[in-house]
This record gives C-alpha cells, sequence and structure tokens, in this order.
C-alpha cells in the first residue's frame, strides 16, 4: 500500500507573510508539495482569481458545505469564512503527496484535533510593530480592519505554543529554507525516507 502523504499547516498572524511565505515555498522548481486552495467569503482582491487564489463563495455557498460535511476545518476571521476542502486534502494524503494548507490559527486548531500527525508551522514576525508595517504596507485593508487584525494577531501569537515548530519569518527566502528544511527532518522522523534505507538493507543482506 502507498505510503500516507504529509499534512502540513503553515499558520500565524494576520500580516506575518503566510501568502507570501507560501508562494515562495511553491516558486522554487524543488517544492514537493501540494497547495489546497481555500474556499472563502471574501470578495476577491485585485487580481485575485477564481480557483487559483481562492474558491470564492456566496455566504449560502459556504453554508452549504459546511452542511454538507465538504470542509476539513473552517473560521470565520474578521467578518468572512474561510474553509479547506475536505475531499481534495483526503485524496492527495492517500495519493502518497504531502498537502500543504495556509490558515489561521482557529482552523489549524481544528486540525490539529482530525490529523494529529500532522506538521503545525507557526510563522512569527520578528516585532509587532514589523508586523504592523506589514499589514499596514500592503494596503489592502481600511484603518478599522488594520486594527481589526492587529487585535486578532495578539490572540493568535498566544497560540504558539499549540505548534510544532515556530519559524521567524525576517527574510521570505531564509523562513522557506526554514520550512523545507523542517519538512525534511519530518519525513525521516515519521520514517517515511528512513523506510527507504531499512528496505534498502533489507534487499541487500
Ligand atoms: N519577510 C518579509 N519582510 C518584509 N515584508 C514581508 C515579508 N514577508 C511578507 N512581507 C510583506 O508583508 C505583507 C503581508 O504579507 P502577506 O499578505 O503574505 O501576509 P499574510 O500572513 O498572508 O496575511 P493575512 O493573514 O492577512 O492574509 C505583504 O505586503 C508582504 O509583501
Ligand atoms: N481557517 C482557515 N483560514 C484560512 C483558510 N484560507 C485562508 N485562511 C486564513 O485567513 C486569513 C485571512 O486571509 P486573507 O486572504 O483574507 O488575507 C489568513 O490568516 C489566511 O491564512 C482556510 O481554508 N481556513
Amino acid at each position: 500500500m502507498k505510503e500516507k502523504g504529509l499534512l502540513i499547516v503553515l499558520s500565524g498572524p494576520s500580516g506575518v507573510g503566510k501568502g507570501t511565505v507560501r508562494k515562495a515555498v511553491f516558486s522554487r522548481p524543488d517544492a514537493q508539495f501540494e497547495y489546497s486552495i481555500s474556499a472563502t467569503t471574501r470578495s476577491p482582491r485585485e487580481g485575485e482569481v477564481d480557483g487559483v487564489d481562492y474558491f470564492f463563495k456566496s455566504k449560502e455557498e459556504f453554508k452549504q458545505m459546511i452542511q454538507d460535511g465538504k470542509l476539513l476545518e473552517y473560521a470565520e476571521y474578521v467578518g468572512n469564512y474561510y474553509g479547506t476542502p475536505l475531499d481534495y486534502v483526503n485524496e492527495t494524503l492517500n495519493s502518497g503527496k504531502d498537502v500543504f494548507l495556509e490558515i489561521e490559527v482557529q482552523g489549524a486548531k481544528q486540525v490539529r484535533e482530525k490529523i494529529p500527525d500532522g506538521l503545525f508551522i507557526f510563522l512569527m514576525p520578528p516585532s509587532l510593530n514589523e508586523l504592523q508595517s506589514r499589514i499596514v504596507g500592503r494596503g489592502t485593508e481600511s484603518v478599522e480592519l488594520i486594527h481589526n487584525r492587529m487585535e486578532a494577531a495578539r490572540r493568535e501569537i498566544e497560540l504558539m505554543s499549540l505548534y510544532d515548530y515556530i519559524v521567524e519569518n525576517d527574510d521570505v527566502e531564509k523562513a522557506v529554507d526554514r520550512i523545507n528544511a523542517i519538512v525534511q527532518a519530518e519525513h525521516f522522523r515519521s520514517e517515511r525516507i528512513a523506510g527507504k534505507y531499512i528496505k534498502m538493507l533489507e534487499v541487500e543482506k
């Protein structure tokens, strides 16, 4: 039987750079994960494409997905719903591929309960001032929403001890290197790779 893939969950406070780091992870030619595209009721930002950045849904459509058990997890975040489509995650993990989720902390908590052997990584900003600068610098939120996101960020950072690893996003490429190193180490730890060498010893006996 095929070895199941590893579920990698990247989370952290709003504006820390989760989306930026995730895109950098997937822009590496040697990226070996499958990205799970989330569903959301938020309106698309300029340049965002349905089915690429998110599956953009109405509130009614999203509620139907919840009722039909189509989501691995979901959360309401600063006035909108976000959720992870369940079938894609299951099918991809069962096919032996690693799945990468980039989600906020309430959703990550739900995933931890359902898939405890996932790999949970918390992305940290170098400081709260730097975090605010990044949210302001992105220019996508009103003053009120920036305030809400900073309030949410403080609550989110308090949950970092629930994660397996904390990665500082002081520099995007360094953060990607750290994440890749953690994933590789996890593969060894869980014997996904070690199994290969055990088989090698058996064959060469
Ligand atoms: N290491 C970094 N150094 C400086 N700026 C960064 C870094 N990483 C990300 N940024 C910038 O910070 C801003 C927020 O990044 P991004 O949108 O990726 O955050 P996020 O955590 O996905 O936010 P949200 O949770 O609100 O979706 C962007 O303008 C991005 O370019
Ligand atoms: N619980 C979930 N959170 C998700 C999911 N997809 C994205 N997110 C997180 O929501 C916030 C806001 O995102 P934005 O695109 O509006 O800036 C951010 O923290 C994302 O990581 C999901 O499926 N479930």
